[in-house]
């Protein structure tokens, strides 16, 4: 497993060699500084802030209050000095160079611009991030978010990245509106779906894309875009702390390498009135941006503000290994809870006859427009209606709020009901059994197969 912040020459106050924490620690961290941490999956620390006053991206720590945090990697940071008592092993060191103050300024700018809106002064901030790979898109979103929070805001989270599901699996694309703290152990906090909770459930619009680039379909990712930001908008303009308080969109990574993705972060920027892109980690990227949007108008006439800023030191890069156990505890979690919370799901028995399947097409936009008859042609081939197979066990699939009767396109624009998991397929009885959250019935309902999240471990025994 990587160290946090190793090879981040350009951060020279980072500092002390990482080391293993032994099983119970106290740090004393100065003002302005953060302690980093590694946990593996499968392992947990505990962590407590016993003095002074800390913070995990943006969500305050409440002394002497025992958080657990299991497989992550983060950082607490301090603005006044703490001391913190760690119990357990992992990965850690303290670094006094953040670029916390440039964050933080970047709230003060919003909460300004939100303050006008309020008064009729202008639009709400519509803000986009982008950045490479691990640039710390997602930290600096929550940073943001909870910030906002904070001081009584209602910001609107958007995931455009179906790599990581936000209050969701993988595979879907989701707009949440934040009313309540984020659950800093569970990372954004809790869905309707993962029962009940001590942290107010938040509850998401969620879309479903199941593939884990957008740029593996453009012909699918850009119309649900397109459809999450009908609903965002309207769901903003239904409520006027969420309006005031406007949209924070996280974005893939690879959407800011060039070109391709250049065209995708465009076509955000146009569905949900984007004012202003923070560019993370990335001088190249930064310019790029600036030529491609000066002189460009939103829908109100508004031009696009541009801010760069710093990657943090501690931003780590997760290994596919990481990525692949972090998702296999997401459903996990999604199916049977946590610790602190179990859920029992359903298993239901269904024929063949009863499950109508769509299986996601993954041919690139590039590839159907090589087909005779081009790109239009590809519209209403969204989807591959298909028979249930063994190909299909231990994936997840999406029940959509749609009737299988619907066409693809009103499938593929309906929200995301629920996911199931396929337990077993058996070919020649023609009958499978699908591991649901709830006991809905979902054999009145079209199921969307895709390849991400991909097939799992055995879910049941
Ligand atoms: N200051 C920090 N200290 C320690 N870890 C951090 C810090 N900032 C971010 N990280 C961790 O670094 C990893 C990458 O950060 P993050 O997920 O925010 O990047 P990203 O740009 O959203 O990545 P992706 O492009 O894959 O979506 C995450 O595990 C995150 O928790």
């Amino acid at each position: 497993m990587s160290i946090p912040g190793l090879g981040q020459a350009a951060h020279a106050a980072t500092y002390l060699t990482p080391s293993i924490a032994s099983s119970v620690a106290i740090h004393d961290l100065q003002a302005n500084s953060e302690w980093r941490f590694e946990v593996a999956i499968g392992r947990s620390i505990e962590a407590k802030v016993i003095s002074g006053t800390a913070e995990l991206f943006g969500t305050e720590l409440a002394l002497n209050h025992t958080y657990t945090f299991r497989g992550t990697k983060a950082a607490i940071f301090t603005w006044h000095g703490c001391q913190l008592e760690i119990t357990g092993t992992c990965e850690e060191y303290t670094a006094e160079e953040t670029p916390m103050v440039s964050y933080v300024n970047t709230h003060f700018a919003l909460e300004k611009l939100r303050d006008d809106a309020s008064g009729g002064r202008g639009e709400c901030p519509k803000v986009l991030v982008v950045g490479p790979t691990n640039a710390g898109k997602t930290s600096l979103v929550k940073l943001l978010t909870a910030y906002a929070i904070r001081v009584g805001r209602q910001p609107m989270v958007i995931n455009a990245d179906s790599r990581e599901g936000l209050l969701s699996l993988p595979g879907s694309l989701t707009a949440v509106p934040f009313a309540s703290v984020m659950d800093v152990e569970q990372g954004w906090g809790s869905s309707p779906t993962s029962g009940p909770s001590p942290v107010p459930v938040k509850l998401p619009l969620c879309y479903y894309y199941g593939l884990p680039s957008p740029e593996d379909n453009t012909k699918l990712y850009k119309p649900v875009l397109t459809r999450m930001a009908l609903a965002a908008t309207s769901r903003l303009s239904d409520d006027l702390d969420i309006k005031n308080s406007g949209m924070i969109i996280d974005t893939p990574g690879v959407i800011s390498q060039g070109k391709g993705g250049y065209d995708l972060i465009s076509h955000i920027v146009s569905e949900f009135s984007v004012n202003i892109i923070l560019v993370l980690g990335s001088e190249r990227l930064h310019s790029d941006m600036l030529r491609r949007f000066s002189g460009y108008r939103t829908t109100t006439g508004d031009t696009i503000t541009l801010v760069k800023l710093d990657k943090s030191g501690g931003c780590v890069d997760r290994d596919d290994e990481f990525m692949l156990q972090s998702r296999e505890a997401s459903i996990k979690e999604y199916f049977f809870g946590d610790i602190k919370r179990t859920l029992s799901p359903h298993t239901q028995q269904i024929s063949f006859d009863d499950a109508t399947i769509y299986k996601i097409r993954e041919a690139n936009a590039l590839l159907s427009s090589l087909l005779p008859g081009g790109q239009e042609d590809g519209e209403s081939e969204l989807y591959e209606k298909v028979e249930p197979s063994l190909a299909m066990l231990h994936c997840i699939l999406a029940v959509m709020y749609a009737s299988p009767v619907d066409n693809q396109e009103t499938i593929r624009d309906a929200s995301v009901m629920g996911f199931v998991y396929m337990a077993e397929v058996d070919e020649k009885k023609r009958r499978l059994k699908v591991l649901a959250p709830l006991n809905t019935r979902v054999t009145d309902r079209p199921m969307v197969w895709g390849s991400w999240p991909e097939a799992t471990m055995s879910l049941v025994g």
